[in-house]
């Protein structure tokens, strides 16, 4: 039980019942000055209540980041920051002789990757992974991240060039706000969730100037435009335009002053995210005109209009349903929005056509109520799926620089962390199956690569174990049968799907592998995976439709027959039918999950190819509240992303990696001074570890005797 002291909620590991584990007493037994420890590496000894301790002490004081080896472990402030985050600081950190001098900061690993940018050691191109829960912080990093470079970047810079940069920088900036508007969400966890993953690659020419950047999304979480949870909002653009229209843009796009859409919950309750102002200047940046801006807000107001429309049952299955009496204007008002013909719109909406037999021959079914309202949502989601899509396209023909005016590049990586809901389904799937792919990139290039380098150097050391995610992957991916190519193999047999069928199909097939089990006491269909971060319970139900993500043709030939000229551009008439889904077409078929996989599969041969840096955002309670950190809750999220062993490994082993080539430059002077000292193999790779103050011979001098 978590237990208050002093407004803090302390460690169920520490608190007053419970006597103290021995090794938290040892611990607080010794000199530390625990908030000062700005490296969980010098926690001695390193347990799970010793790191939680420490970073419970720097949050009472407001040092909110600590390194842990080769990450850095950022405690979301849930407060105002300012000087935490103004120029002068990022220029300190810029500016810094010994970056590892100054405190621990996001500043750090921003400027870490821009200097090993400059060093042109290999790989030169940097990834920050920034990863936690929801509402940890990882977009706010981000976002710093983008500031500090956008800062510090163009520092050097001649006057003329400046302004170029600061051209190009503000673009990129304005990308935010865009992608926030159209991508960002209130949720209960987060009141600017971001509902897509994105890679945004920070583009940099020989003088490490940032001349433009490139966005790359996932899995925009599209249900949302027709389906909010309860307590949750729509994307904050349809908030920002029916609370920010001017009274002719309310005339124009039939958004009435408090007018009331199903598809627009809790608008009552403002938030500093309803900024409409702010994204319009944003995009007129991003080189969208008001005359495109016009567009793409009537269309998303004749989005709410449809989201109005419901239908009666029919009498009998051969009758079509009628639009219920309220809903009739919402039908005119969306088809003269969307520009499309009215009676083709209900036709579509109501209507199923069936292609049959040699002749091809086409049959019409009225479809029931519950179709119908299916149909209607699909082509909301369809529509704003596109329309996200392309918004992405325009910023980046609006950011990206020319190929041969930059030469190197730092990501920025900001994906959803790991979900477990009580149900969970394909999209907790994706998720988290991206949660451990990068978490084996993790895995791969520090836990294990590190060692696997003390060994071959002949270092002395004993071999920490950690948890290897290798087979929950297999489980989820692997070939030549997984949980992925069950599912996908339902889409392609174009049968209706049984859950319990394929329950027992997942059972069978791979029952060997010891991350699978099942919830056998649920009477829902289910399996259960054994994440690295903990076990998901998966309700299959439903899984294989939702994979299949069927845009019915009519749905797509009636956007095709639009007037608008944005709707033309989202849905070109000349689009190949998705057939293939029907199973008329021997053409392989893409599925949600074939789709991601392979996305994925092209982001992590990216993050292969540059030098990582990883942030582990951790969310100190679960509302927001400032000054409030439950152990509990930090812990499980330490956990999740295997900190301590991270740490274990960091301090156990060498936490400086200094390479030859920079400790000969560092200490050249001194090696003069002490002729005898042995000097460095030249057999030894160029970034060997080097235990900076044991292993070198000057350990024990002074800075500043180091280097006089
Ligand atoms: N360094 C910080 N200083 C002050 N407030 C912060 C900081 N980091 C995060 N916050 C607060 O926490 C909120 C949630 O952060 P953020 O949106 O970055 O989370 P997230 O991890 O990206 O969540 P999601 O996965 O839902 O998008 C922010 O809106 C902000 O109020």
């Amino acid at each position: 039980m978590l237990q208050q002291v002093n407004g803090q909620e302390t460690s169920p590991l520490s608190c007053g019942n419970d006597p103290l584990s021995e090794d938290l007493q040892v611990f607080l037994g010794s000199d530390f000055q625990l908030a000062e420890l700005d490296d969980l590496t010098k926690v001695n000894p390193v347990t799970p209540a010793t790191v939680l301790r420490c970073l419970q002490e720097r949050y009472q004081v407001d040092v909110f980041y600590t390194t842990a080896g080769c990450t850095l472990v950022a405690l979301n402030p849930f407060k105002p920051v300012p000087h935490l985050y103004c120029p002068e600081l990022m220029r300190d950190y810029h500016i810094a002789p010994q970056l590892q001098k100054l405190k621990p900061h996001i500043f750090t690993v921003g400027e870490q990757s821009y200097r090993n940018v400059k060093s042109l050691l290999e790989p030169v191109d940097q990834s920050i992974i920034v990863s936690g829960e929801s509402g940890a912080g990882k977009t706010w990093t981000s976002r710093c991240l983008m500031k500090f470079y956008a800062t510090v970047a163009n520092s050097s810079a001649s006057q003329e060039t400046h302004e170029t940069v600061e051209r190009i920088e503000k673009r990129v900036l304005d990308s935010n706000p865009v992608m926030e508007a159209f991508g960002n969400a209130c949720t209960l966890r987060n009141s600017n969730s971001s509902r897509f993953g994105k890679y945004i690659q920070l583009q940099l020419n020989r003088a490490q100037q940032m001349t433009g950047a490139s966005v790359q999304t996932y899995l925009l979480e599209k249900t949302r435009v027709a389906y909010q949870a309860p307590l949750e909002r729509n994307f904050h653009i349809f908030y920002q335009i029916t609370k920010g229209a001017s009274s002719s843009e309310r005339l124009e796009w039939h958004l009435p002053e408090g007018a009331a859409f199903h598809w627009l919950p809790n608008s009552d309750r403002t938030l500093e995210e309803d900024c409409f102002e702010v994204t319009k200047d944003a995009m007129l940046h991003l080189g969208i005109d008001h005359s495109t801006q016009n567009n793409i807000f009537k269309i998303l107001s004749g989005l709410l209009h449809l989201g109005n429309i419901h239908f009666d049952d029919s009498e009998d299955e051969s009758q079509v349903c009628q639009p219920q009496e309220d809903a009739k204007c919402f039908v005119m008002t969306t088809a003269s929005l969307l520009w499309i013909p009215k009676e083709e719109l209900m036709e579509t909406l109501r209507v199923r056509t069936i292609t049959a037999g040699k002749q091809q021959q086409v049959f019409r079914k009225p479809c029931s109520r519950a179709e119908c309202e299916t149909r209607r949502d699909c082509l909301a989601k369809v529509t704003y799926a596109r329309l996200f899509d392309w918004l992405v396209s325009v910023i980046n023909g609006s950011i990206c620089a020319e190929p041969s005016t930059w030469t190197t590049f730092i990501g920025l990586l900001d994906v959803y962390g790991f979900e477990c809901f009580p149900n969970n389904n394909l999209e907790q799937l994706c998720i988290n199956y991206a949660n451990e792919k990068l978490q084996q990139h993790f895995v791969a290039h520090y836990l294990r690569a590190q060692q696997e380098e003390y060994a071959a150097e002949g270092l002395e050391w004993s071999f920490i174990s950690y948890q290897d995610n290798q087979s929950c992957l297999d489980l989820i991916e692997g070939s030549p049968v997984s949980i992925c190519s069950l599912i996908n193999e339902e889409c392609r047999l174009n049968r209706p799907s049984n859950a319990t069928q394929l329950q027992t199909r997942i059972e069978s097939t791979l029952s060997s592998n010891a991350s699978l089990n099942r919830n056998k006491f649920s009477k829902d269909p289910n399996f259960i995976i054994a994440h690295y971060a903990g076990p998901v319970q998966y309700q299959i139900e439903g899984m294989v439709e939702k994979n299949k993500d069927p845009v019915p043709p009519e749905l797509t030939r009636l956007l095709q027959h639009s007037q608008d000229s944005l709707l033309q551009k989202l849905f070109p008439s000349q689009e190949k039918e998705p057939n293939d889904l029907l199973g008329q077409s021997r053409a392989p078929v893409v599925t949600v999950v074939s789709r991601f996989k392979s996305s994925l599969e092209q982001l992590m041969q990216v993050l292969h190819s540059t030098t990582p840096h990883y942030i582990r955002c951790i969310k100190p309670n679960s509302h927001g509240h400032a000054q409030r950190f439950r152990a509990k809750e930090v812990l499980s999220q330490l956990e999740a992303c295997g900190i301590v062993e991270t740490v274990h490994i960091s301090a156990a082993g060498f936490p400086i990696r200094v390479s030859f080539q920079s400790f000969l430059e560092r200490y050249d002077l001194l090696r003069k001074s002490y002729p005898s000292q042995p000097r460095p193999s030249s057999r030894l790779p160029s970034s060997s570890p080097t235990k900076e103050h044991s292993a070198s011979p000057f350990a024990n001098l002074s800075p500043k005797r180091r280097w006089c």
